[in-house]
């Protein structure tokens, strides 16, 4: 029987003997971990180290083939994936979430709108929530998370909206669904030098609203906003530990940072 995380220091997020395969491939080996309040923890590891299989795990998209995972002190293992963001978990990142057709302030209304878990699936019916659109307050609300995330274009449709413009919407809409965790899947892939810099800032002023799983390759970045990181290898956990504690580590700079250490 598996114990449930102490409550006296709860953590947001806690994954205990997560395992999965798919066929003979054993892609998440037996993995705990917590991620604390407000923190960001980094989940880095070489591709096909089993990164995105755990955060499906996470978001239940994928159903863990034993393990539990834990959000706030609650058992979530068996929920699916369109319960989780109305207890506080959101994935950002997922393109089809955004309407390209309307402006940002509009997309993050929607957001808000249909933020509890059932409405959700009534988000194709555009029509229904055109009047509510037309409520000053709601615009206001849509407004403020679009400044949380920086962004200073919120009247122009989304198509037209750079790369980094929608990753930092996307953040808006998660924040905008009262996100106590945020997943987030590369969100410096793709990005120019200026715009990575941009979301780094980004990110790190909102360890004050949420905690946030990040899985990113920019080690740059990891190392500026990571408060803990954990290595994964093969599917399963090398360590967890502070910045300094991952990059002082042997195996992890052979398994993982070596060329890169090597270097400089
Ligand atoms: N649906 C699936 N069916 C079969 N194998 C899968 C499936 N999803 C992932 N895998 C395999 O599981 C392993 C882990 O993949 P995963 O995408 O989780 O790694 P990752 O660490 O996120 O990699 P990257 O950094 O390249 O994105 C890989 O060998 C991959 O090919």
């Amino acid at each position: 029987m598996i114990a449930a995380p102490s409550t006296d220091s709860t953590p947001i997020l806690a994954l205990r003997h997560l395992d999965k395969r798919f066929g003979a491939l054993h892609a998440t080996r037996d993995v705990s971990l917590d991620v604390r309040e407000g923190e960001i923890h980094a989940l880095i590891g070489p591709n096909g180290a089993g990164k995105s299989t755990l955060i499906g795990q996470i978001s239940g998209e994928l159903q863990p083939d034993a393990g539990s995972v834990w959000l706030g002190g609650r058992d979530i293992t068996g929920l699916r994936a369109w319960e989780r963001p109305a207890l506080g978990m959101a994935r950002a990142f997922q393109i089809s979430q955004l309407y390209l057709e309307f402006d940002a302030a509009t997309n993050v209304a929607l957001a808000l709108i249909t933020r509890d878990g059932g409405a959700r699936r009534w988000r194709g019916a555009f029509n229904l929530w055109r009047p509510l659109l037309r409520d000053a307050r709601l615009m206001q609300q849509a407004m403020r998370y679009l400044d949380m995330a920086g962004l200073t274009r919120p009247t122009v449709a989304v198509a037209e909206l750079s790369h980094g413009e929608r990753r930092q919407l996307e953040i808006a809409i998660a924040l905008a669904q009262d996100a106590r965790l945020l997943l987030l899947d590369e969100p410096m892939a793709g990005m120019s030098a200026d715009e990575s810099a941009r979301m780094t800032e980004l990110l790190d002023g909102l360890r004050r609203h949420c905690s946030i799983l990040l899985i990113e390759h920019d080690m740059d970045a990891v190392f500026a906003l990571a408060d803990r990181i954990t290595v994964l290898v093969q599917g399963a956990v090398l360590l967890t530990g502070t910045v300094g504690e991952v990059r002082g580590h042997p195996a992890v700079r052979s398994a993982y940072l070596g060329d890169e250490d090597a270097q400089n």
